[in-house]
């Protein structure tokens, strides 16, 4: 039975986890009012009552969308990580049931580069020790294991757009850089790529890590590699939570065989900001902790909110994925006086030409065609001219492996 088509204002966008207003506003002032802005993460049982009827959910790095919540999401479109880490999504789960994610790749790069660079300075003085005895009433004047920024070498893994932008910053206060990455990189400045994980610890002074949560990447600096670091070196990780074993990293400082740490990320993180933080790390000297703010200042908030709030606009009144991190990316031009079908299928010899037999059956004439698929999905997009009925859009419902169809009206509306 063909949908009712829905107009813009009841379309259902949800944003968790205190997404900027920037996305709330752009979202308005494209046409969408049925917004609902949360200011926290919300649990699964609470995310599986409240997704049913949401076709567009925002939300950031706290919110898992695991496949029970997917499995809930009957009208989801799709999702924005208002965020560059996408890994508390399952993402395979979402392209099974049609759902493009979005993520903002680039816009707080610069807040956790700045962030970390900051750090490293604070620990090669040991502020955050001499800082809480003066607090306390105590006076730590001390030149013991303080050392300047310059000539000191900075290890970074990772080198991506957040590893390569702290490499500048770093090297334009002095720091000799060097890198560890899987992939072949040129160095910014004079920065040298290393051969081995093992090399860069070995080498450097401070280390700071910048991976994705990856099965790679997971526990990747446990004992051994902390072992491998330098005598009285520090490491930094802004990345993951997932990638350093806390326990090891606590004995050695409390050792003295390092000189510090700042984490930001943890295996665990509080819920909210109500909930206790548990951590070995709590209570050592010269360690900064941080509640995962790297990438939380204003500009970047800001940004992040233009960024995929556009990218959610766009796919919804035009069907355009570029830049999706689990999708097959279609750029695709307006269709004035033109419907737009979007059809999802699973990536399996014979799709195309049934819903062509589909088309040509109903003598509906093609106007435009764009096709992509990846490994799993094909993405189609056939405008159409107006003239055609419901009974169409039914038989594409009804074309095996189609995973999900969407008709875009010319005058605004959609059918999902
Ligand atoms: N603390 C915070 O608030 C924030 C944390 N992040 C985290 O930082 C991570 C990195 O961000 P970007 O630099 O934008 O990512 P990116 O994708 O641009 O760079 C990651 C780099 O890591 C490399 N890599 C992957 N696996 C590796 C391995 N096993 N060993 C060495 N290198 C490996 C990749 O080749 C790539 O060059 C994000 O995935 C996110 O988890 C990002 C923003 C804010
Ligand atoms: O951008 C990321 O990947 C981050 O870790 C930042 O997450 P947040 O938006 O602060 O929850």
């Amino acid at each position: 039975m063909a949908k009712t088509s829905l107009d813009k204002s009841k379309i259902k966008i949800l944003l968790l986890e205190g997404i900027h207003q920037t996305a709330v506003d752009n979202l308005r002032n494209a046409g969408y009012s049925n917004i609902e802005h949360l200011p926290t993460s919300l649990d699964e049982a609470a995310l599986i009552e409240k997704i049913r009827d949401v076709h567009f959910i925002g939300i950031r790095s706290r919110t898992q969308l695991n496949e029970r919540v997917f499995a809930a999401a009957e009208k989801l479109v799709a999702v924005g990580c208002f965020c560059i880490g996408t890994n508390q999504v399952d993402l395979d789960a979402a392209l099974a049931r049609g759902i493009p994610v979005f993520n903002a790749p680039y816009s707080n790069t610069r807040s956790v580069a700045e962030l970390v660079l900051a750090e490293a300075i604070m620990l090669l003085r040991g502020i955050p020790e001499k800082s809480a005895r003066a607090h306390e009433g105590g006076w730590l004047k001390s030149a013991k294991n303080s050392h300047e920024a310059r000539g000191k070498t900075l290890g970074i893994v990772g080198y991506g757009s957040i590893g390569s932008q702290l490499s500048v910053l770093a090297e334009s206060l002095g720091f000799d850089v060097i890198y560890y990455d899987v992939v072949a990189k040129l160095g910014m400045g004079n920065a040298r790529q290393v051969g081995s994980l093992e090399e860069l610890l070995a080498k450097a002074d401070v280390v700071s890590l910048h991976v994705p949560d990856l099965p790679s990447t997971r526990w990747m600096i446990g004992a051994e590699q902390i072992a491998c670091m330098k005598p009285g070196g520090i490491l930094i990780n802004a990345s993951r939570g997932s990638v350093v074993v806390i326990e090891p990293l606590a004995e050695a400082i409390r050792e003295g065989r390092l000189n510090g740490a700042a984490v930001d990320v943890f295996p665990v993180e509080p819920k909210g900001n109500d909930e206790e933080f548990e951590s070995p790390l709590r209570g050592l000297p010269n360690v900064i902790l941080t509640p995962h703010i790297g990438g939380s200042t204003l500009e970047a908030q800001e940004n992040i909110g233009i960024e995929v709030s556009e990218k959610l606009a766009t796919y919804s009144d035009n069907g355009t994925t570029v830049t999706s991190v689990n999708f097959p990316e279609v750029a695709l031009p307006s269709h004035p006086g033109k419907h737009r079908l979007l059809h999802i299928h699973d990536n399996v010899p014979g799709v195309m030409s049934e819903i062509n037999r589909v088309l040509s059956e109903n003598s509906i004439n093609i106007a435009g065609q764009y096709l992509q698929t990846n490994d799993k999905v094909g993405y189609v997009v056939i405008d159409v001219d107006k003239a055609y009925g419901p009974q169409a859009l039914d038989a594409l419902r009804q074309v095996a492996h189609t995973l999900k169809v969407r008709v875009l009206y010319s005058e605004g509306s959609q059918d999902i």
